[in-house]
């Protein structure tokens, strides 16, 4: 099935949460909603389970209003991290909760209920845990059966929220390659919840970025690492460091930087703010130049550079161990060049605000 939502407005009291949220997510297909804590992920899931209403807004399911149905009737199947499973049950009975409590002539009948768990138990790897009580289980084994519980029904869509939320990171890796082949293999449409990037990118087919309770981007994994829309996506993609710059010709250009690296810019000319990861920023030692170090430090393989300029903006580079320049030390006049970065217009009303350089001609006039 595909489903379609339509400017989703949600508040909490005063708090709006969902500004008018518009998704599309295509028959079969794996999509992750990522982003900070707060921005109204697991809100606009449960929207789409039935376990929270909108204020306002459409949710079209093969082109059926699914807001006039409730919860029970959706046939969605979901793992949240928070909802446990049943502690007194067996994981054959956890699997078989939800067709037993299905509604009187969706029920299946109870040989045919039982066949089915057995499939699920052999198609999750885990027959030999039929009979043991969560009590008894290791948490990947736990998700495991949580996601063998949410496909009993065979649901029409599978709602996932941070399912490896609180499991160690190789166990996280190992499932999350496991719950690619299930998808895979059942072709369910899925939307899941995470605000790990590394599990969005390896999963998923396309990544809903959100912010606040909007949408930022929406794209395959690649075109949001290498093409944010936004600024918040592009420092959520790690892109920490950020300078005024000015466009003139479809080139930034900024006095004390070395921007020859970057491509030509289809922006205006004017103000732009140019985004950029520590690791793109490369360092040479230049006496004249307005940019020093302030502090260098070290986590191991890399090696993290503090950088000031005159008027007092301040960067950040990072680069591995071995290309560091040892005569790269506190207090060492550097040239910084930008090997790459987003550049983003500035908002009209930001638009007047001094780029670095400018604040300098100030301070020198
Ligand atoms: N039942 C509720 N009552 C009041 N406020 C709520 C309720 N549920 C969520 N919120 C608020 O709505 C906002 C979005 O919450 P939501 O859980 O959707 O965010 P999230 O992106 O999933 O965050 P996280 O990654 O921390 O789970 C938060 O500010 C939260 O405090």
């Amino acid at each position: 099935m595909s489903l379609a939502l339509k400017n989703i407005v949600k508040s909490f009291g005063a708090t709006a949460v969902l500004k008018g949220v518009d998704l599309e997510v295509g028959k079969g297909e794996l999509v992750a909603l990522l982003g900070p804590s707060g921005s109204g992920k697991t809100t606009l899931l449960k929207i789409i389970a039935g376990l929270e209403w909108p204020d306002s807004g459409m949710l079209e399911v093969d082109g059926e209003n699914w807001f006039d149905l409730p919860a029970r009737r959706r046939q969605t199947g979901f793992v949240f991290q928070h909802y446990a499973l049943f502690p007194h049950m067996s994981v054959r009975e956890n699997i078989a909760f939800g067709l037993r409590v299905r509604p009187r002539g969706l029920r299946p009948a109870r040989a045919k209920i039982q066949a089915r768990v057995g499939e699920l138990l052999k198609f999750l790897q885990i027959p030999h845990l039929a009979d043991r009580y969560p009590g008894q289980l290791s948490g990947g084994q736990r998700q495991r059966v949580a996601l063998g519980r949410a496909l009993a029904i065979n649901p029409k869509l599978l709602l996932l929220d941070e399912p490896f939320g609180a499991l160690d990171a190789a166990i996280r890796r190992d499932l999350r390659r496991w719950l690619r082949q299930v998808h895979e293999a059942t072709g369910s449409t899925t939307v899941f919840v995470t605000h790990d990037q590394e599990e969005a990118f390896e999963l998923a087919d396309r990544v809903v970025v959100m912010s606040e309770g909007r949408i930022e981007q929406i794209g395959p994994a690649d075109v949001i690492a290498d093409r944010p829309a936004t600024p918040f996506v592009a420092r959520f993609m790690g892109a920490t460091v950020s300078l005024r710059v000015r466009l003139a010709g479809g080139r930034a250009v900024e006095e004390d930087l070395d921007l020859s690296a970057l491509p030509p810019s289809d922006l205006p000319d004017g103000p732009a703010d140019l985004v950029i990861r520590p690791e793109d920023i490369r360092l040479q030692r230049a006496e004249r130049s307005a940019w020093n170090i302030r502090a260098r430090s070290s986590n191991g393989p890399r090696v993290h550079f503090a950088l000031q300029h005159r008027d007092g903006t301040e960067a950040e580079a990072e680069l591995a161990r071995r290309d560091a320049d040892p005569t790269l030390v506190e207090g060492q006049r550097v040239r910084v060049q930008i090997l790459a970065g987003a550049v983003f217009a500035q908002p009209a009303a930001k638009a007047s605000a001094p780029t670095h350089s400018s604040k300098l001609k100030e301070t020198i006039q």
